[in-house]
């Protein structure tokens, strides 16, 4: 298939995934078509279905079932996902499509043929991850030790030789967007 290849975008809650993210479209708007299939981050035009619409729901489930789906979750009884042909159109565009994904997502892609590239961002340590989700302000003490506890497991399965293609540790900001933004720009030059 013509266009850029995927970029597949994982590493643990808290690692800097999002940061990096914004930044990316900061400067690069139009150069990637994102995908993301957390709530909070939901951008257009992918595949989502938090509307109301009696039937869709079903009709997205029976979709996943049918595996046309590369990943998908669920969140507060709305289904997010992401299908083969949505990332097919936006590499058909020319754009790099980002993945922002789980270590579970990891997998799922891994079984399908989209063939990304796969880069793993990872925190300096737990204890400068615990730090930035506290910083953050984002969680309970319920859900933080549980974001800790799958850090923890999500780190151990990256390191693992072969999962990913790079592991980027976010250490200082600046110089893991360098690094990011290399591994894109080698992506756009050799296409498909
Ligand atoms: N290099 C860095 N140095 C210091 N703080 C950072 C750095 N990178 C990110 N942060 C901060 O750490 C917090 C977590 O980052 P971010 O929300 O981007 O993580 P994430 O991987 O997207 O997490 P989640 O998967 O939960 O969305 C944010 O408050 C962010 O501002």
């Amino acid at each position: 298939m013509e266009g850029p290849r995927p970029v597949v975008l994982s590493g643990p809650s808290g690692a800097g995934k999002s940061t990096l993210m914004k930044m990316l479209l900061r400067d690069y708007d139009g150069v990637f078509g994102f995908s993301v299939s957390r709530a909070f981050v939901l951008h257009p035009p992918f595949d989502s279905y938090p509307n109301i619409l009696s039937g869709r729901k079903e009709a997205m489930q029976e979709d996943i079932d049918d595996g046309t789906y590369i990943e998908n979750a669920e969140f507060s009884g709305n289904l997010y996902g992401t299908s083969k042909s949505s990332v097919d159109e936006v590499r058909a565009n020319g754009l790099i499509c980002i993945l922002d994904v789980d270590i579970q997502g990891v997998r799922n892609i891994k079984q399908t043929d989209l063939d990304p590239i796969y880069v793993s961002i990872q925190p300096p340590s737990m204890e400068i991850l615990e730090k930035r989700l506290r910083d953050r302000n984002t969680e309970t003490e319920e859900s933080l030790l549980k974001r800790l506890e799958a850090a923890r497991v999500d780190m151990e399965l990256s390191n693992e030789p072969g999962v990913f293609d790079m592991l980027i540790v976010n250490d200082d900001l600046e110089e893991a967007y360098e690094k990011l933004q290399s591994v894109l720009i080698e992506v756009s030059l050799k296409r498909g």
